[in-house]
């Protein structure tokens, strides 16, 4: 059954759809955006029968049951609470009215709550000893000691936003809008953690005396598409709002900073950010070439008279900005930031850049959140993020950092630079909270992961054109790989190169070579916004690109992942195929294409694959990893490794040509063998040779021909 034939069919043909799933994860919601929750959870404890029941002993199959109010209710607390919160208004509400109206969970069921949905929470800096004294150390990196988790009241609903946090009714009702009903892993362990004022952590004394309740660094680890955006976004305008309300002086300057390593993922951001802020007045800004910025009040002066770039001239247009969202590259080079020393590749905060300068139209930024944040610390962007980061001047800035991948350098790393910059500012410590969701740096348990075995590249090729038509007499019961879905290369070459093979495989009369496209870096911004549109409509139904979509970017109804090219790391794979599967959706494919040149790299993919099948408990038999894979699949040495992660498969690349051009050659894309290759090779050469020999025989015979009609030009 070809998958593109029949979805470019009309509806007169209905026939023989029974190989085809009726529902596929591009078609509608998923039934839970929840990851981890059971569906037989139950209360961790007998209780009396007049104590309070917790919500997890209800019935978790009720779906959003499992987070229901109390219905017996305690004294002094609501029986039910309807949707009313979104109604009322937030700051009429006196602060111990609105906690009373959410039931506060004990804290044996907070623990089995945390269990169930695999979250962790950790203060990773220990709390200074003698915070009260105002030069008191946080304690700098982290000891070996393990670090006892924290307890913190889990988000049981969206609506307790409102109840319990004080988010403006507004903001709410945005978010009720988007049609979240429950929140995700992350967002029910982030968002208190970053909202809440009466939390542990949040009085802790290091903080008190910072006379900043509430106010922690955040290190947030959670799978792909579990909603961080979210997450990150409530807790920024929620402050944004704070802020306006009580200090007007600094309105119209940016006071929260979003990073993110692509164009199209700082796209998506703003757009999720302005859908949130709808009518609450925030700005959400996108950073533009040439964009001029306002400043905060007291940083005016200073400005004007030393005509920093990138912020307001009296001849430029002022861009109106409460949250700017950004990548490095360009807030580098809106401000002229930037080294002369080269690309940054230690841990170490870079105390010879260009750095350190404040810049006014930043003075006033309060929350850094930092999306992808390993890729943002890794050496590519690593400069380029510490140089802003450590730019930001004002003393109470709060950072958080969200990936699904980290790694315990971009940890220590995160540390180090958090306690350089409070004893460059001499300001007040405040607790560092890592917060994991599931396990570190694996996949999402509900995608189903593939790994096949193509032999060289020409079988890569096929291997792919079996996806886009498989045979009617396949009869295997492998869910088929349906379009739309991402096809993943090492290279933007080999990108290119591999759109002009598939170019013409899609049939005419389904759409054809419109229905394929290839995204990659060296597309102008136009172009890779109306092929990000297109995709997102469903006009394109295969996008070939490189790792530049790997990161963060959503596209919700995604039904695959192919690999064509091996993933230079393990958090590669996991970022790659995690662009399918996203909110809980089930259904999605993961493929990996692999070649007898890449066996020596399989290692850490494989290592993934197995560690997702143990956790989601489905291992199918066409997956193709058999533990005997595992087991003889050879391991490599951290300094390949590292080779690996920064060049891939070398004879992939152009360096690759270089040294080895017979392996270059067998690496080519392309459907034709070596053999066919060179006989046309061969054919081409002889056809050009006896091109170029009657051409040089009729230039021999012209002047014979002609000499009665040339005209005499001198001599020379
Ligand atoms: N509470 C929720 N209920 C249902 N869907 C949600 C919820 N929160 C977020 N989503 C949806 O989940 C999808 C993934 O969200 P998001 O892009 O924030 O994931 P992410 O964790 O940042 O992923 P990645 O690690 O790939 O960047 C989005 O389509 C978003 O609209």
């Amino acid at each position: 059954m070809d998958a593109l034939k029949l979805l470019s069919r009309s509806t007169k043909s209905r026939t023989r759809r029974q190989n085809v799933p009726e529902v596929t994860p591009s078609t509608g919601q998923s039934s839970s955006p929840q990851l981890f929750a059971t569906s037989n959870s139950t209360s961790p404890r007998k209780r009396k029968r007049e104590e309070f029941v917790a919500p997890s002993s209800t019935n978790p199959a009720d779906g959003i049951e499992f987070f229901a109010e109390n219905p017996i209710g305690l004294p002094g607390r609501k029986a039910t609470l309807e949707v009313r919160g979104l109604d009322d208004a937030i700051h009429d509400v006196s602060e111990t009215s609105r906690r009373s109206t959410v039931p506060t969970l004990p804290e044996d069921d907070v623990r089995a709550i945390l269990r169930e949905h695999k979250i962790k929470i950790v203060r990773l800096n220990p709390e200074p000893v003698g915070a009260h004294s105002k030069h008191s150390r946080a304690g700098g990196r982290s000891g070996k000691a393990a670090k006892p988790a924290l307890y913190l009241q889990p988000l049981q609903s969206f609506q307790h936003l409102t109840d319990r946090y004080g988010i403006t009714r507004k903001l709410a009702s945005n978010i009720n809008d988007q049609g979240y009903s429950k929140p995700t892993e992350v967002q029910l362990s982030a968002l208190p953690v970053l909202l809440d004022e009466s939390t542990p952590i949040a009085q802790s004394s290091d903080l008190l005396h910072a006379g900043a309740a509430g106010a922690i660094d955040l290190l947030s680890i959670a799978p792909t598409g579990s909603g961080k955006t979210l997450a990150f976004m409530i807790p920024i305008l929620h402050g944004v709002l704070a802020r306006r309300k009580s200090d007007s002086s600094t309105g119209g300057s940016a006071s929260a900073l979003i990073l993110a390593p692509t164009k199209e993922l700082v796209n998506q951001i703003v757009n999720e950010g302005r859908k949130l802020a709808m009518g609450t007045g925030v700005h959400v800004t996108q950073v533009r070439k040439g964009m001029r910025l306002s400043l905060a009040e007291d940083a005016t002066d200073r400005q004007s008279s030393t005509g920093e770039p990138g912020v307001s001239t009296s001849e430029q247009p002022i861009t109106k900005a409460d949250v700017l969202v950004s990548t490095p590259g360009l807030l580098c080079s809106m401000f002229g930031l930037g080294s002369s020393s080269g690309k940054h590749e230690t841990n170490d905060v870079p105390e010879n850049w260009a750095v350190i300068q404040n810049i006014s139209a930043l003075s006033n930024v309060q929350a850094l959140a930092l999306d992808e944040a390993d890729v943002l610390l890794d050496p590519l962007f690593r400069e380029q993020t510490l140089g802003i980061w450590n730019s930001l001047s004002h003393s109470g800035l709060r950072v958080s950092l969200w990936s699904a991948t980290m790694g315990s350098n971009i940890e220590e790393l995160t540390q180090s630079t958090i306690e350089a910059r409070r004893a460059r500012l001499d300001t007040a410590p405040a607790p560092l909270i890592r917060l994991v969701v599931g396990l570190k740096d694996s996949a999402v348990p509900n995608i189903e992961h593939r790994l096949v075995y193509a032999a060289t590249e020409q079988g890569k090729l096929m291997g792919l054109r079996q996806f886009l038509h498989p045979a009617a007499s396949d009869k295997s019961s492998a869910t088929p790989l349906l379009p739309p879905f991402l096809i993943f290369t090492q290279t933007i070459e080999r990108a290119v190169a591999l759109h002009s093979e598939l170019l013409y495989d899609i049939p005419a009369e389904a759409g054809g070579s419109t229905r394929i496209a290839v995204l990659h870096a060296d597309l102008s911004d136009t172009a890779r916004d109306t092929i990000m549109t297109r995709f997102r409509k469903g006009e394109i139904w295969v996008l070939i690109t490189t790792d530049l979509l790997a990161r963060g970017v959503d596209f919700r109804g995604v039904n695959g992942v192919v690999n064509y090219d091996i993933p230079t790391s393990s958090a590669a794979y996991v970022h790659r195929v995690g662009r399918t599967g996203r909110a809980g959706r089930e259904g999605g494919v993961a493929v990996t294409l692999y070649s007898k040149e890449d066996i020596p790299y399989l290692k850490h993919v494989a290592n993934v694959v197995a560690m997702a099948q143990k956790h989601s408990g489905v291992v199918k038999s066409d997956s193709g990893l058999q533990p005997w894979l595992i087991d003889s699949l050879p391991k490599l040495g951290k300094n390949d490794k590292q080779k690996f992660k920064k060049r891939g498969v070398e004879s992939r690349t152009s360096r690759g040509e270089g040294s080895d051009p017979k392996a270059a050659r067998r690496a080519r894309i392309s459907s034709k063998s070596g053999f066919l290759r060179k006989t046309g090779n061969n054919r081409k050469g002889a056809i050009e040779g006896s091109q170029r020999r009657a051409l040089l025989e009729s230039v021999d015979e012209a002047p014979a021909k002609d000499a009665d009609n040339v005209e005499f030009a001198g001599f020379d």
